[in-house]
């Protein structure tokens, strides 16, 4: 699982390294600075090869004094490199000094103001790291040169830790700066682990690619309370050779009426492929018949209403259902809800099972427990959870939003995106980013989410976690759409999961 931490937690680390002796905030500055020239020459090779024309934009911190260390060191490479100064040199911090006057030892450090970038080949961004706390201004002008590049695609912009502008917890902008006056990146170095804001919001777009450093702080320990990226359990996926379907659950979907059962049925499909024993499809009576001309393996019970499906559910082999999609603002919907939380089993809540709960939460989160998944979409989220989603725009982490809002259900929330974040109400949380390498711009298609909800159903049914459960069904969601590609619908992802699961089988 690959760790990510917050610009607080990066600090602390440092902290931990410099006052425990083995190394000083000048040598950390030295190494970061050589992680990011190497890190230049192994995404263009052609930079080492041939020296070129270099401009190093150097903040008022330690993120410029990084841009001091990697212009002296572009020299020593035979680079052209010129260095301009957002700043007071004089309050320039102790180590960024260090590296300030060192520098000057071999050229001149101009102020800001509107460089010349055409003749550039690598624009290197040292203006603003981890300590950015508020909106920016006054870098409109640099940030849209940059943004106009030759027809050679020069020059290259490479952002020392994060892009300047942009907050390395949360991904957005901070303070609302506009996207305009940041910059946007090919690559990204960081160091240590990557940021929270490297995955969320608009962290991937202004990174461009991404590569973290190591500049040996492995020694001192990541914070029990860092985030995640999420990944499958590969080994729990798979199914021994002496089971039979029953020992792997029976998950119960819950659909709409006549002409909308759709949604319920990717969903149904999704937690059959994924390898639920049995899954049953439960719809109103009038529309068995429109079921059971589409379906096959998965079975069909007829549920008219909350106090029906009590009935059913009296069979306790039944360990695994799915609630909300395409159950439509019906009378019946909040009945059915109930009664699948009262059941006390590992149940998924989605889409319009959410939004039943949207003029009395309370209502909800009174009858949800620790073995729910709730699965909202920004605009579900934000009507079970108004005064979450309003600290959210007021530049709130995502995680921090997740966060509460599992805490305030008291079960596993899964906030869909393109960067998923999913937590516990412990605190335990984790981000499913379709980023970079993983980037499923395909994904954004109808029914992508009640097939998700359909997976996460299947591996409750199976015997997974809550938390578990969510975060594999999320990570093998991303992979399929991948794997399809282009042209995907969301009938397509349950059908391409057998190809996913038998390379992770390998
Ligand atoms: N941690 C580590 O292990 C390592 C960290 N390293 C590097 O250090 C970087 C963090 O350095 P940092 O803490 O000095 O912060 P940084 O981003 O340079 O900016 C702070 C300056 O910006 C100013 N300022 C803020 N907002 C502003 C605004 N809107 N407009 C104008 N000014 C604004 C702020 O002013 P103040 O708020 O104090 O008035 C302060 O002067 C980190 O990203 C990495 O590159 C590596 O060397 C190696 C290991
Ligand atoms: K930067």
């Amino acid at each position: 699982m690959t760790d990510l931490i917050t610009a607080a937690q990066m600090r602390g680390i440092e902290l931990a390294a410099i006052t425990s002796g083995v190394v000083t905030g000048l040598e950390l500055m030295e190494r970061a600075g050589r992680g990011v020239v190497a890190a230049i020459f192994e995404e263009w090779p052609e930079f080492a090869q041939s020296g070129g024309r270099a401009v190093v934009l150097c903040g008022p911190g330690n993120n410029g004094g990084d841009g001091f260390v990697i212009a002296r060191l572009l020299r020593e490479w035979g680079w052209e490199v010129e260095v301009c100064l957002w700043g007071d040199p004089a309050r320039l911090p102790p180590d960024a000094k260090a590296n300030y006057e060192r520098w000057c030892t071999f050229g001149a450090v101009h102020p800001l103001g509107e460089p010349v970038f055409e003749a550039a080949e690598l624009v290197v961004d040292a203006l603003f790291g981890t300590g950015l706390t508020r909106k920016l201004e006054g870098l409109e002008k640099t940030a849209l040169a940059l943004k106009g590049k030759s027809a050679a695609g020069f020059p290259k912009v490479v952002a020392v830790d994060v892009p300047s502008g942009l907050s390395a917890d949360s991904g957005r902008y901070v303070g609302e700066t506009d996207v305009d006056a940041c910059i946007s990146a090919d690559l990204t170095v960081s160091f240590h682990r990557a940021k929270t804001g490297h995955y969320l919001a608009d962290g991937p777009a202004a990174c461009g690619r991404l590569v973290i450093e190591d500049i040996g702080l492995d020694a001192f320990c990541v914070p029990e309370e860092a985030v995640c990226l999420a990944g499958p359990n590969v080994e729990r996926l798979q199914k021994r050779g002496d089971a039979h379907k029953f020992s792997h659950g029976h998950a119960f979907v819950l659909c709409g009426g006549v002409g909308h059962g759709g949604a319920a049925r990717l969903a149904a499909r999704g937690a059959l492929r994924i390898g639920a024993g049995l899954v049953t499809l439960g719809c109103p009576p009038a529309a068995i018949l429109e079921n059971a001309c589409q379906l096959n393996a998965v079975m069909l019970a007829r549920v008219a209403d909350g106090a029906g499906l009590t009935e059913i559910l009296e069979d306790s082999r039944i360990n695994a259902l799915c609630v909300g999609p395409g159950l439509g603002s019906r009378a019946e919907t909040r009945g059915l809800v109930r009664a699948v939380l009262l059941a006390r089993r590992a149940s998924v809540v989605d889409a319009d099972g959410l939004s039943a709960f949207a003029t009395a939460p309370a209502d909800l989160f009174e009858v949800l427990h620790e073995a729910c998944v709730l699965t909202p979409h920004a605009g579900e989220f934000a009507r079970l959870f108004p005064d979450i989603a309003e600290h959210l725009s007021a530049g709130c982490t995502k995680v921090d939003a997740v966060r509460e809002a599992a805490a305030r259900a008291g079960s596993v929330v899964l906030l869909k995106g393109a960067d998923t974040v999913i937590a516990t109400p412990e605190g335990r949380a984790c981000i499913n980013a379709a980023a970079y390498e993983c980037a499923a711009p395909w994904l954004a298609t109808a029914g992508a989410g009640d097939v998700l909800a359909g997976f996460i159903t299947g591996l409750l049914a199976r015997g997974f976690a809550p938390y578990e459960a969510a975060q594999t069904a999320a990570w093998l969601h991303v992979d399929c759409a991948r794997t399809f590609g282009a042209g995907l619908i969301s009938e397509d992802l349950p059908e391409v999961l057998p190809s996913v699961l038998r390379r992770l089988h390998g």
